[in-house]
């Protein structure tokens, strides 16, 4: 069943002085005894596909964190559609976020439908308003999921919960989409479904910061890379291009961990493998 009840999205450019959905500014983080991010500077323009690549342990899930305000800024500042993050003025109803490795059913049964209901609640919002349903329907059309919108979530595979979870952060029709690591720990198909479903976003203009370990499924799609190692970026540019035999069957995978490089002994082309 394809239910196509969501509104168009007008596809001008923004105004030339309207602010960018992302800029960070020399921005730190510090975690325990730790310094996660140094003089981070990004910006990311409205309508920009933007993959974040690195190794485990890069820093990639603190930079997305920092910008929605999960972990604290040391030094620096970040802004979301120019308004800073740790203050009041931020527009969250125009930020999707969907964090790494959550599951949609957490324990608590629930149907797709009204995971994705809720994420028209927000803290002043408690009660949902007229055309919710079609909204939450439409959202679960743009994953590939609304025939399934009456069943438990609990009874979903690993991907159609990601799915599930990134429908609930487009019910709100979000003009900045953050994903982390939408790939992770699932099947090509659900992998294949949310590439175009991501596709078709970056063509209504939505602005997508997309973490990745690798661009796999979506190298079509990114048109920009920024890879970050030892929480500094390393590359802000043309996306990379996999490394030999890397999407070859049987390819086992094998990146360096962040903890385990020794900068000093690190042989030049061990960049980040993606
Ligand atoms: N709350 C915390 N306290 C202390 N250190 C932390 C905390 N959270 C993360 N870290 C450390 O920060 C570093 C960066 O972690 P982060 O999760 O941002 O990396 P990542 O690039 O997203 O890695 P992965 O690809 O494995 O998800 C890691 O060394 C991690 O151990």
């Amino acid at each position: 069943m394809r239910v196509t009840t969501h509104r168009p999205r007008p596809t001008q450019a923004p105004p030339a002085t309207a602010a960018a959905p992302v800029r960070t500014h020399d921005l730190s983080v510090v975690l325990g005894s730790s310094t996660i991010l140094r003089g981070i500077d990004l910006t990311i323009s409205a309508g920009e596909t933007v993959a974040l690549l690195g190794a485990n342990g890069s820093g990639k899930s603190t930079l997305v964190k920092s910008l929605v305000g999960v972990v604290p800024i040391a030094n620096g500042r970040a802004e979301l559609f120019g308004a800073d993050v740790t203050s009041r003025r931020v527009p969250w109803a125009r930020v999707g976020y969907v964090p790494q490795r959550l599951t949609a059913a957490g324990g608590v049964p629930a149907t797709a439908l009204e995971v994705v209901s809720s994420g028209l609640l927000h803290g002043r919002r408690l009660r949902l308003r007229g055309g919710a349903r079609a909204r939450a329907l439409a959202a679960l059309d743009q994953v590939g999921l609304a025939d399934r919108a009456h069943d438990g979530v609990h009874v979903f595979s690993g991907g159609q919960q990601q799915r599930v979870l990134i429908a609930r952060a487009l019910v709100r029709e979000p003009e900045l989409l953050i994903l982390d690591e939408p790939l992770a720990g699932i099947d090509r198909r659900s992998k294949e479904a949310l590439a175009g479903t991501l596709t078709d976003l970056r063509a209504r203009g939505t602005t997508m910061l997309i973490v990745l370990h690798e661009l796999g499924e979506l190298a079509g799609l990114v048109q920009r890379a920024v890879v970050l190692r030892h929480g500094r970026v390393v590359h802000d540019g043309a996306p990379p291009r996999a490394a030999q035999g890397h999407d070859a069957a049987g390819h086992d995978h094998v990146h360096a961990h962040e903890d385990q490089a020794d900068p000093g002994t690190r042989s030049p082309d061990l960049k980040v493998e993606w």
